[in-house]
């Protein structure tokens, strides 16, 4: 019987990570490191707020000056003078004294709290009764808080999102040293797949993988560089690799992974320059005939050509290649695991990792991981599901309500 050479756990495809080479590092905009993996690690050449600041508008008094104070025993307070924005104080303030200051302005020496401006009375023009006492550090942020100088307040593989950015702009870099973005060719392949502008004749069907690739690899962090179809014919294909090959940074073909008689893609990719296949065939379902190959540096994917086969091979094994190459650590790879209840009972065969869509519905007892079955060539099946629930290599199945973990798609 004619079967898969070898077929290899997720884990072994993983193995190979460290064959393919990181992009390389650029300066960049801060205003286009969205979503970017840092290409160095931040210091902090400064503290962080570099002075004392308020955080509510009032007086900004010595704690000790407010000890005691209530409603009916209020402490009496001269006011020397008020603080502006942006300006160092030009006077200290000592016991029994307060600065009328904002949020955000800086302290005045002597000065080691905020009482807020609603637990005070001004009797006139110098005077104010406080009603509150605080404590020593209230209603402040003191030099450093934030961060401190000279500590490392960014690795070096992280990805850049809101907050990194608002980090990299609190420390004056306007311009951020970044991985490149890597460059994902995508190619479907099949004499039966026609671009989705045309109307499929009878025994044809639109291509589906290179959108839903695409946006895989744009949700990746990447830039999909779509090629378009290639009919089952050698030398197209082959041309179209080499020519992605040349130009990208990965590439990704769709159809023909499998062992049908015009299926290709293996011959292609073992013909292409410096190749070497690592992988044809993994341990999982859907998804088994994934091809992994080496053409020098970079890696050639062949995915199977279901569509939703297509999609979770790319979720589970050809992400984290992507993001592998992009520069991001391992740490900082998020993947967002949603803890539930399964809805019935499911069975899987040993020796092989199932990825089960699931719909999650939130129940008032928690949620519940409701699977969605049917077969990997059926749109239907992920467009109806929130995520996946993987069955481990060697469990036979799960039971109704054993809790899961989804991986939220
Ligand atoms: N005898 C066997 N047959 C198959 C096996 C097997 O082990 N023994 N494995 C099955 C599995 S599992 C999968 S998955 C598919 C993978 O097939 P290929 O990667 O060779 O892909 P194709 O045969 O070219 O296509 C499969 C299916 O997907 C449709 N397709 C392909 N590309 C697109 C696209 N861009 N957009 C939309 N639809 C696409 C194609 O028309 C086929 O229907 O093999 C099984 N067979
Ligand atoms: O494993 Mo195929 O990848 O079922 O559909």
């Amino acid at each position: 019987m004619k079967d898969f050479l070898k077929v290899v756990s997720t884990d072994n495809v993983m193995d190979y990570l460290s064959c393919f080479s990181k992009m390389g590092t650029e300066h960049i905009s801060i205003n286009n490191v969205f979503n970017r993996i840092l290409g160095e690690d931040i210091f902090s050449d400064n503290n962080l707020p570099g002075f004392k600041r308020a955080t509510m508008d009032g007086y900004a008094i010595n704690a000790g000056s407010s000890f005691g104070a209530s409603e009916s025993n209020p402490a009496y307070l001269i006011i020397k003078g008020s603080i502006l924005m942006g300006q160092v104080p030009d006077f200290s303030i000592g016991p029994g004294e307060a600065a009328r200051i904002s949020t955000g302005g800086m302290l005045p020496e002597g000065a080691d709290s905020v009482v807020m401006i609603e637990h005070t009375e001004m009797l006139d023009n110098t005077n104010i009764e406080v009603y509150k006492s605080v404590a020593p550090g209230q209603h402040i942020v003191d030099k450093g808080e934030d961060f401190k100088k000279g500590e490392k307040i960014l690795c070096k593989g992280r990805r850049i999102n809101a907050p990194e950015i608002g980090l990299l702009g609190a420390y004056g870099r306007d311009m951020v040293k970044v991985y490149k973005k890597p460059k994902i060719a995508i190619i479907s392949t099949g004499d039966e797949i026609v671009p989705i502008n045309q109307v499929p004749k009878m025994g044809q069907v639109r291509d589906i993988n290179t959108y839903t690739l695409a946006g895989l690899v744009t949700g990746a962090g990447a830039e999909p560089s779509i090629l378009g179809i290639v009919r089952d014919d050698y030398n197209s294909l082959l041309d179209k690799c080499t020519d992605a090959l040349n130009n990208t940074d990965m590439v990704l073909l769709s159809g023909g992974s499998s062992m049908g008689m015009r299926d290709f893609t293996l011959e292609i990719i073992s013909a292409l320059p410096k190749s070497e296949v690592l992988v044809h065939g993994v341990s999982i379902s859907p998804g088994k005939p994934t091809i992994l190959a080496k053409s020098g540096e970079k890696a050639v994917w062949g995915l199977p050509g279901h569509v939703v086969s297509a999609m979770i091979v790319f979720k589970t094994l050809v992400r984290p290649f992507v993001e592998y190459i992009s520069g991001l650590m391992p740490e900082y790879a998020r993947i967002l695991k949603l803890p539930a209840k399964l809805s019935r009972n499911l069975s899987s065969a040993q020796g092989r990792v199932d990825y089960v869509r699931v719909r999650v519905i939130k129940k008032q007892d928690g949620f519940w991981a409701e699977p969605v079955l049917g077969k990997s060539g059926l749109l239907n099946t992920i467009i109806k599901a929130d995520g996946l629930v993987e069955i481990g290599l060697n469990v036979e199945g799960l039971d109704k309500g054993e809790d899961v973990e989804v991986i939220v798609l």
